[in-house]
């Protein structure tokens, strides 16, 4: 982790929480920001960064799908990565997710936890969630059951049938059922839902598991065009509160939420940029925009 990478981050952080640049005195000198205490379950983001991919590779049979891949995410940010076909883009999420072990390189959540040393399950303890593209809610039950059921935990089957919701968790279910645009639709069965109505629940669920960072792969693959825009809005209610990694090849949906966008070609940042930035990149038009 270099110095001139962390400062990069503070600085973004800085400028989306409209605050002076974490780490740096007035005069511009290095202030004492590494003695800070993290809380047990906190994800430290002092050094302006929720997650940190450095010299990521992963080979399968001798091809290499990750390459030297080096990526960071400030704290809030709304981060869109998009690539051609078989550019890495699943894989990195399987990296950072657990599910795919690399054969080389660094993941860190925040600063202090290093995710290659845990398990699938407990990155997702830890404040990880992946929605992949097809919607995957319980079709039987209604659309209220299916958030209820995203807070059971503890999935055995008694504790699941003597499950009740205290206080804190109604408010935080009917939060997210206002979030997601279904407050109205919380009797319905889920089966009898839209392809976008079941994509924004099964992002509810998830939600309500109060994610610290949220990674969406083709969230608007198969949506109307209301459902798409209302799904941009969303997500930009979302970013500042969680951070977000959306992995999308709708263009218009990119330029709908999109700060920051990274290009992933052969495994690594081919480029990075404002999508004004990385569209008007003749290396980009050249493997992905001009096909
Ligand atoms: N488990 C695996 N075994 C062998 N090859 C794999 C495996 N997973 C991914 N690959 C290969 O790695 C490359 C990257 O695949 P990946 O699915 O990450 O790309 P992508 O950018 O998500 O593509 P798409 O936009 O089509 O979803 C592809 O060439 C793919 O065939």
């Amino acid at each position: 982790m270099t110095p001139d990478l962390m400062d990069a981050g503070a600085r973004r952080v800085a400028a989306h929480q409209g605050l002076p640049p974490t780490g740096l005195t007035e005069s511009g000198g290095r202030a004492a920001g590494f003695s800070r205490l993290v809380a047990p379950g906190e994800v430290d983001v002092a050094h302006g960064r929720i997650l940190y991919l450095e010299d990521v590779s992963v080979s399968f049979d001798g091809f290499k799908a990750i390459n030297k891949l080096s990526l960071d995410i400030a704290p809030g940010e709304l981060r869109c990565i998009i690539g051609p076909n078989g550019a890495g883009k699943t894989t990195m999420m399987d990296i950072i997710t657990g599910k795919t072990r690399p054969d080389e390189g660094r993941v860190f959540f925040g600063s202090t936890i290093d995710l290659l040393r845990h398990k699938e399950a407990e990155i997702a303890q830890l404040g990880i969630g992946r929605k992949f593209q097809k919607p995957t809610v319980f079709e039987h039950l209604t659309v209220f059951e299916n958030l209820e059921l995203a807070l059971k935990t503890d999935k055995g089957v008694k504790s699941s049938m003597f499950f009740r919701l205290d206080s804190a968790q109604g408010d935080r279910l009917a939060e997210v059922l206002h979030t997601i645009h279904l407050a109205d639709s919380m009797s319905r069965q889920a089966g009898n839902l839209s392809h976008g109505q079941k994509q924004w629940l099964e992002i509810g669920m998830l939600l309500m598991q109060d994610p610290k960072l949220l990674l969406l792969d083709e969230p608007v693959a198969g949506m109307t065009d209301e459902e798409t825009a209302r799904t941009a809005e969303l997500f930009l209610t979302l970013k500042g509160r969680h951070s977000l990694m959306v992995v999308e090849h709708d263009m218009s949906f990119i330029k709908a939420i999109s700060e920051i966008v990274t290009v992933l070609c052969d495994g690594s940042v081919l480029a990075q940029g404002t999508l004004d930035q990385v569209q008007a990149d003749e290396r980009v038009i050249e493997v992905y925009l001009g096909r």
